[in-house]
């Protein structure tokens, strides 16, 4: 376990008002003696924990900012961080991980002041790729220092909350053998990937909301109010991660000598032109699946797979902090 560092008594901060690109207005608190809680999680993409550490403590000499380490393990790490938020009432929780660290501390932070600042250290790092974080750690850092915040949108699906993406269908299922695995990185993804293309069947959706009504056949649909994926592949081109809406990418079925095609426009982002695929723009909806397809959350496979997932979007639910230049 990493060792808690100083603490001090927090001084007042100032607040200055921008406008931010992204419809939101952006807030800058002039960090002084702040306490800053790092959520570290040892086990995410490739980076040395050890360097991080002495890198968080090293940056903030000086500087008034006082930052407090805790390692997750996997285990009771909510108790931990709620036990820690309690004692030490952070300005900040830092989530140094991937897409489910920074879930875990989304979670904890949801509809609260305290801001969550994300320095990407997993595999993927898919919100933090959407809000323009560089995966530089010294320059993540220094977004962290600059405390530029704003609220973003959040998605609630069958109860769980949901910062980045969801989806259902062929990636889930790559996702989901990938988790059960022991390999890892880019080039057994793609194994998995390509194991699960030949054998997979798509499968048949009912959307039903108050907006519209839409039932056909998929091969992934995507539930996401972000643009792209971790690997920088846009799959959602309208979505404005704080406009009150979420949005449907569906990849429908294809002849599947066109997957090249298909990976084609998804590396050259230009999805939106193919004509398998449609995107919708949603407040609220039902989408139903009679096989139960397989879905994660965040990156994380969800294991009680439903013929129902009821997904509503949660309008600035979230506080993030985020480079004062984001597009
Ligand atoms: N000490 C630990 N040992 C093993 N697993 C851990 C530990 N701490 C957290 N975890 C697990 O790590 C997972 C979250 O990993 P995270 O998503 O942050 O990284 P990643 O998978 O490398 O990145 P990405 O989601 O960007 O691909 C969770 O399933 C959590 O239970």
């Amino acid at each position: 376990m990493l060792e808690d560092v100083a603490f001090s008594d927090k001084l007042l901060t100032s607040i200055v008002l921008t406008t931010s690109s992204c419809n939101a207005e952006k807030e800058k608190l002039r960090m002084e003696h702040s306490n800053l809680l790092f959520v570290i999680n040892p086990h995410a993409g490739g980076k040395n924990k050890l360097e991080i550490t002495s890198e968080i403590k090293q940056c903030c000499t000086g500087k008034s900012l006082f930052p407090y380490l805790y390692e997750t393990t996997g285990i009771n790490d909510k108790e931990e961080i709620l036990k820690r938020m309690d004692h030490l009432k952070p300005e900040a929780i830092i989530a140094v991980g991937g897409d489910g660290t920074v879930n875990l501390v989304g979670d904890l932070l949801l509809n609260s002041e305290t801001a969550l600042g994300i320095i990407p250290a997993g595999s993927a790092n898919g919100l933090a790729k959407d809000l323009n974080i560089p995966v530089n750690f010294e320059e993540a850092l220094d977004i962290v220092q600059d405390f530029y915040t704003t609220k973003i949108d959040t998605l609630k699906i069958n109860g769980k909350n949901c910062f980045h993406l969801s989806d259902l269908g062929f990636n889930a299922r790559v996702v989901h053998r990938f988790a059960e695995s022991s390999f890892r990185g880019k080039i057994s993804y793609f194994w998995y990937a390509l194991k699960e293309f030949f054998s997979y069947k798509f499968f048949a959706y009912k959307i039903n909301s108050s907006e519209l009504k839409k039932e056909g056949k998929a091969f992934m649909m995507v539930l996401t109010n972000a643009n792209k994926f971790g690997t920088n592949i846009t799959i959602n081109p309208i979505g404005i991660i704080n406009d009150g809406y979420f949005e449907i990418s569906i990849i429908k079925p294809f002849p599947k000598i066109f997957a090249p095609l298909i990976l084609f426009r998804l590396i050259s982002n230009t999805i939106s032109k193919s004509k398998y695929f449609i995107v919708l723009r949603l407040k609220k909806a039902t989408i139903s699946n009679s096989w139960k397809e397989f879905f994660h959350i965040d990156g994380e496979p969800v294991t009680e797979r439903s013929e129902k997932l009821e997904v509503e979007i949660i309008p600035k639910s979230l506080k993030v902090i985020l480079p004062e230049t984001r597009q």
